[in-house]
């Protein structure tokens, strides 16, 4: 019983310091393991509306794109992270994120007691995004190729007027990354780069990146070699010397622009790990990757 009180008051000047404060919470497609950690989850950001703070949820869902990618017959193709996206993949991505995903998402916080509700870029305008110029790639002669991605966006500007409409009125809005240009196109969007930049407009007091790996680790392959505090400058060292590569590359790009533009912290936590949210939130040693400016 004793425990059980040392946990709340370990969490009460976190809760102090945080009351009424705007937290990103972003949920990676592989954070989403299956339905009880999904409900685990999503229970906790219903807790966090709960003890006064303003949870803003920006989701992924890569993997589950691919999966329906393949059932249709489509190879899913990457270059540097980022979906090559025809007009067919496009309406994949919609049905995949916004018809699936965001609607699931809802429902979960919803079922827990939670006001959510749901959006993409295109509500509001919220996300309004350019096509991304062909990205120039090296192929293995060593030459110079450039590929165009087809209906990527990259985020013009972000009209946040939803998102406090929502959290004023204590809903908690959960963003599909689908932006839409000027013409009223739809393009696909990398959900890392949007929970950044919303997580700066918004100014949100942390940004949390839910993913599949402890946080970020001096040695990938090894999950006992957890950085559990980092500077801007130390994580721009790290991606520099190579340790963090791949799928953690933008993710730290993403922590770094943020924490530039006036985010307090940015966090990288294992979403398969239950309450790992209120653990990196609510106590002193947290569970993840803290990186501050
Ligand atoms: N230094 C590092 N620490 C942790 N993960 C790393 C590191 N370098 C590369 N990674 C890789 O980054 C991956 C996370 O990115 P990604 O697969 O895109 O996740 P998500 O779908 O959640 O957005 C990890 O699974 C891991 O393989
Ligand atoms: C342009 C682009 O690549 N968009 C992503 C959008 C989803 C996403 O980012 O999901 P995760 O966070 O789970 O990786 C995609 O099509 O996979």
């Amino acid at each position: 019983m004793a425990k059980k009180i040392e946990v709340l008051i370990e969490a009460l000047p976190y809760i102090k310091k945080f009351h009424k404060k705007k937290m990103l919470i972003k949920y990676g497609g592989h954070a989403m393991i299956d339905e009880d950690i999904m409900n685990s989850t999503a229970r906790d950001i219903v807790l966090l509306k709960y003890v006064g703070i303003e949870p803003v949820v920006v989701h992924g869902g890569g993997p589950e794109i691919s999966r329906a990618m393949k059932k249709m017959g489509k190879k899913p193709k990457f270059i540097d992270g980022l979906r090559i996206t025809d007009e067919e993949t496009m309406d994949i991505v919609k049905m995949v994120l916004v018809g699936k995903i965001n609607t699931a998402i809802v429902g979960t916080i919803c079922f827990h007691g939670g006001k959510a509700v749901g959006l993409s870029g295109k509500d509001g305008q919220l996300l309004i995004a350019r096509k991304k110029a062909p990205q120039v790639i090296t192929d293995k002669s060593g030459k110079k190729r450039k590929i165009d991605l087809g209906l990527v966006g990259e985020i013009e500007e972000i009209r946040p007027s939803i998102i406090n409409l929502l959290t004023e009125n204590d809903y908690i809005p959960v963003i599909s990354p689908v932006g839409v240009d000027r013409n009223a196109n739809t393009l696909n969007l990398n959900a890392d780069t949007v929970a950044g930049e919303i997580a700066s407009k918004i100014n949100a007091e942390k940004l949390i990146i839910l993913t599949d790996v402890p946080g970020i680790l001096e040695d990938p392959k090894d999950p006992e070699t957890l950085i559990k505090k980092l500077t801007v400058e130390e994580l721009q060292e790290l991606i520099k010397n190579g340790t963090i590569r791949g799928g953690m590359v933008p993710k730290a790009l993403t922590c770094i622009e943020a924490l530039n533009s006036g985010v307090s912290s940015a966090h990288i936590i294992d979403g398969r790990i239950k309450h790992s949210l209120l653990l990196e939130i609510f106590t002193d040693e947290g569970i993840g990757t803290m990186i501050v400016p």
